[in-house]
């Protein structure tokens, strides 16, 4: 059972993509997400890219309030860079979902062993 904090975060990244959907089609001199959509999909994922190390960054130098920032931009550029390749959070979420309850550990151990 969710708890009101958990559906209150569910509900801002669902605002979210809503707003990353409608500003992909502003006007790139006013929006940030019109203005890197424009530059195309190596731009979108080098600037995931550039939040997700400095989200390491400050995790390794035990930075609590570096790693909220960073990771809010991480996953705000995860979500642009979603909508760019037309995944819905709801996509990623069946996927947690269908692996919800399988050990990584057990899940790593029945691949086919290469
Ligand atoms: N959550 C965010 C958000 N997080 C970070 N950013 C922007 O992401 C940019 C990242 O900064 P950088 O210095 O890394 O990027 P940069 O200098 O443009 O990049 P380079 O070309 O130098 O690589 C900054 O302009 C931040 O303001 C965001 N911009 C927008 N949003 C959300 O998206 C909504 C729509 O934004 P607009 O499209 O700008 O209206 C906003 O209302 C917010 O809800």
């Amino acid at each position: 059972m969710e708890s009101p904090a958990d559906i209150a975060a569910l509900a801002t990244l669902a605002r979210l993509e809503a707003t990353i959907a409608q500003r992909r089609q502003a006007d790139p001199s006013t929006s940030y997400v019109a203005k890197l959509s424009a530059r195309g999909t190596p731009k979108i994922a080098q600037k995931v890219g550039e939040e997700a190390v400095e989200s390491v960054i400050a995790a390794m130098a035990d930075d609590r309030a570096g790693l909220i920032g960073e990771s809010a931009d991480l996953l705000f550029h995860l979500m642009v860079l979603w909508a760019d390749k037309g995944v819905a959070l709801a996509d990623v979420c069946a996927e947690l979902d269908r692996r919800e309850g399988t050990s990584g550990i057990a899940e790593k151990a029945s691949r086919p062993k290469a």
